[in-house]
């Protein structure tokens, strides 16, 4: 039996990154960057006024003039007009083109404005400390050409925004991994279906796709009876056309346990079979060499679950990446002892709180954790792992942590 750390290895090796394609820009929420994104114009793309008011040349307020004849009117999106007057001023909008022959704007809250013989004045109040005062000069933010979205720019909406900007309107991403979600077991029934009452209701495929959808995957959902004749037409085809197959159920020591040997009489290479953890002990991993990554996890549903994500999620996000690295572990701080006796390494459920000193705190269910308590996944956040070496785990020790989201 491997180690966690052997597993996670093994789990790495058999990373690859997924092809690109285009999409529009409104379809890649979620998305992984595939070619660079630069600025194609200068940011602000030309002086742009940053309040209402009116814009001057300083130099005449700097030789002491406070009242400025306004000679027009320019709103934001129309062509920037040119000041005729040097001792004049153009009524200005936020967001227009500052007018060439002025270099400062003032804002009508330190202005007063009357109508004298038809020719409107403002008189200034607040003189300006500056040149350029209320103006965002042309490039101040960015430059025509600065690289703002590098490849592996996961599209968020701040994202999604900047591409906008720069008139992406097409853009290349990585295409979705495909995962076919495959629960087994003779003795689960549809969702819409009534359990006999040696029977129950499957909810371990639901869970996985919904998981692997939040991951960025394309789900497609089949269901295997303990069957070697049913998995031996049924799985080839999965192995050929999905990128993962996640399965759950039917990789422990039972008598219907038929899918390890089955996976490898589909053609799947085994790379382990069981991990010295609780739970998913009986994880089962391996690849088709042509095809899918298989994840074979335990069916308890607490198992499976919690080794979606401590294995599964982590591959299907690095997949999405150009250039993959594991992301950095995360850390929280036990908030009470905890006592794990058998030498594995245990994933403990928590509840997560936080703290005004900015700790992450990582509280054990009130209950002794069982693999196939389904609602105890209603009460935690996240697992924090103990590792095998040790038996006691004191209050206050940092400790790796896993989201379950
Ligand atoms: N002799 C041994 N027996 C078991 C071992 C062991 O090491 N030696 N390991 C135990 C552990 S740990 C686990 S976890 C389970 C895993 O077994 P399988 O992966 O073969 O899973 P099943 O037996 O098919 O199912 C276990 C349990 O989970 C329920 N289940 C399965 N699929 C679903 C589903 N889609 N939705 C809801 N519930 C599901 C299933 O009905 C069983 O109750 O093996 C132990 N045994
Ligand atoms: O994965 Mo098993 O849960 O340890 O029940």
């Amino acid at each position: 039996m491997i180690s966690v750390a052997e597993a996670t290895r093994l789990v790495w090796s058999t990373l690859r990154v997924l092809p690109p394609e285009t999409l529009p820009l409104a379809a890649a929420l979620g998305r992984v960057l595939r070619e660079p994104l630069h600025a194609d114009r200068d940011f602000p793309p030309f002086d742009r006024v940053a309040m209402d008011g009116i814009a001057v040349a300083y130099n005449a307020l700097a030789a002491g003039q406070r009242e400025f004849p306004l000679e027009r009117t320019q709103l934001a999106g129309q062509a920037p007009l040119t000041l005729k007057n040097p001792q004049a001023a153009i009524e200005i909008m936020t967001g227009a083109a500052l007018p060439p022959g002025t270099d400062t704007v003032i804002r009508y809250e330190d202005l007063l404005i009357s109508d004298e013989a038809s020719q409107r004045v403002a008189a200034v109040q607040v003189v300006p400390p500056t040149a350029g005062h209320n103006v965002h000069r042309r490039a101040a933010d960015r430059r025509q050409g600065d690289l703002l979205l590098p490849v592996g720019t996961v599209m968020g909406p701040a994202q999604l925004a900047v591409a906008a900007t720069v008139g992406a309107a097409q853009v290349q991403v990585t295409r979705r991994p495909r995962v076919a979600v495959v629960s087994t077991g003779d003795e689960l029934v549809a969702i819409d279906q009534t359990p006999l009452p040696h029977q129950i209701r499957r909810s371990n495929g639901l869970m996985l796709q919904a998981a692997a959808q939040q991951a960025g995957a394309e789900t497609a959902a089949f269901h295997f009876n303990d069957d070697p004749e049913v998995l031996r037409v049924g799985l080839p085809p999965l192995l050929r056309d999905f990128d993962v197959v996640l399965l759950s159920g039917g990789v422990s020591k039972g008598k219907a346990d038929y899918l390890p040997q089955a996976l490898q009489e589909a053609g799947a290479e085994q790379l382990f079979h069981e991990v010295q953890q609780r739970p998913g002990k009986p994880f089962w991993f391996g690849r088709h060499p042509q095809g899918a990554v298989v994840f074979a996890l335990p069916g308890n549903p607490v198992s499976t679950f919690l080794n979606y994500f401590r294995y599964a999620q982590p591959w299907l996000l690095a997949a999405q990446q150009p250039h993959p690295s594991p992301a950095p572990t995360a850390y929280a701080t036990l908030a009470t002892d905890f006592v794990f006796k058998p030498s594995l390494t245990h994933f403990l459920l928590v509840k997560i709180s936080n703290t005004p000193d900015g700790r992450l705190w990582a509280h054990p269910l009130d209950r002794t954790q069982n693999s196939g308590d389904l609602a105890s996944l209603l009460h935690a956040d996240a697992f924090v792992e103990l590792p095998a070496d040790r038996v006691e785990f004191a209050a206050g020790e940092g400790l790796p942590l896993w989201r379950l989201a």
